[in-house]
């Protein structure tokens, strides 16, 4: 009998796998208050929080000047580091997701644009450090999402082909990238997004509106 599951299906980490928006908010929140700013609403961040800190304090700040915003982009991430999981669940249906790929023998990971350190720091946090069979940051390696570099490399590390993995992310550079992988993707429609962003055009071979809905068979696309 075939598998319900690929054989390593990997994850973006933002939007995807952990509903990080609430942390982002407390930190853009302390950093708006240091500066005597109002706090800004989560319907307002979070559409912007799969898009890189950049993009994100862009959206926080739009009447700071770029030099200024790139400065505040390692006061955002000292922050961030102390609101890491305390404000933001994993998505619903995630646990069961996980825990019925390791059932069936599969293995998954986590292929993010997050900085590597934070990342890790995450998977304890979430009880995932034992269970996560790779973890790739968007400084791991030279090149990051939307190039096909990481996605790539966390396949040949597990030793399984390209085609006969799965990435799940929310963000078209996730899409992008794993279209540039060779690999078969699925957007996860329960993640953040702009008004303007339109998943259909992005090209995955999936789009899938509940984590709960990939514990289906042949919910999952293939290309072998
Ligand atoms: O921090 C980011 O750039 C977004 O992270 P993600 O790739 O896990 O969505
Ligand atoms: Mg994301």
């Amino acid at each position: 009998m075939t598998s319900n599951f690929p054989r390593l299906v990997l994850f973006d980490l933002d939007g995807t796998l952990l509903d990080s928006a609430p942390d982002m908010l407390a930190t853009v929140n302390a950093l708006r208050a240091e500066r005597g700013e109002p706090g800004m609403a989560l319907e307002n961040l979070r559409p912007h929080v799969s898009k890189g800190a950049r993009a994100m304090l862009a959206a926080a700040f739009p009447q700071v000047e770029d030099v200024q915003r790139e400065a505040m982009v390692a006061q955002f991430l000292a922050r961030y580091e102390t609101e890491l999981a305390k404000h933001g669940p994993v998505f619903d249906g995630i646990e069961a997701l996980l825990g019925a790929i390791e059932a069936d023998g599969g293995r998954w990971g986590v292929v993010t644009n997050k900085p590597e350190y934070l990342a890790k720091q995450l998977l304890p946090l979430l009880g995932w450090q034992t269970r996560c069979a790779i973890l790739i940051g968007g400084d791991t390696l030279p090149q990051r999402k939307p190039h096909p570099l990481p996605l790539l490399h966390a396949a040949q590390a597990l030793y399984v082909a390209a085609e006969d993995c799965v990435y799940v992310g929310d963000d078209e550079r996730d899409i992008v990238a794993a279209r540039a992988a060779g690999m078969p993707s699925v957007v996860a429609l329960w993640g953040y997004r702009l008004p303007e962003d339109v998943p259909e055009r992005w090209g995955g071979d999936a789009m899938i509106a509940s984590p709960r809905d990939l514990l289906a068979p042949r919910a999952w696309p293939r290309k072998t």
